[in-house]
């Protein structure tokens, strides 16, 4: 299956658990992959056959930046609903970082794969 990714969005946000996370922006880098036929914008040369990889990234970060959420899970799962209900995607994977939670390692994160209703899990 052809993918249309995106890696390493950068994303400052509130996001977390604690009283003193809710008053901050924090960093969460995320990975996006979204499975797509590309044929026919690849033998065509036009963009409107194709997932827009600069479109999703606003869209993605919008959504983040809406509100306020505590777990990066939510995060996650957001984006994989938003992307399955917005482009012509058969199957998301969603990967999200949180580089400043845990000073002794260099990232900690979440990832999920979800699919579009009626696509082969
Ligand atoms: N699985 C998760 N574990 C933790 C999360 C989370 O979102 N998912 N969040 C926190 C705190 O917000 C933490 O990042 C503060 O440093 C702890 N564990």
């Amino acid at each position: 299956m052809d993918m249309v990714f995106i890696k390493q969005l950068q994303v400052d946000t509130v996001i977390g658990v604690y009283d003193w996370e809710k008053t901050i922006k924090q960093r969460l880098v995320l990975d996006i992959t979204l499975a797509t036929d590309q044929r026919a914008a690849a033998s065509s040369d036009d963009i409107r056959l194709t997932l827009d990889y600069a479109v999703i990234s606003e869209k993605v970060i919008k959504l983040i930046t809406a509100q306020p959420i505590e777990l990066i899970e939510t995060v996650a799962e957001r984006v994989a609903q938003l992307l399955l209900q917005e482009f012509a995607t058969s199957r998301v994977e969603v990967t999200v970082c949180k580089p400043g939670a845990v000073a002794e390692a260099q990232t900690v994160g979440v990832q999920i794969t979800r699919y579009a209703p009626g696509a082969n899990s």
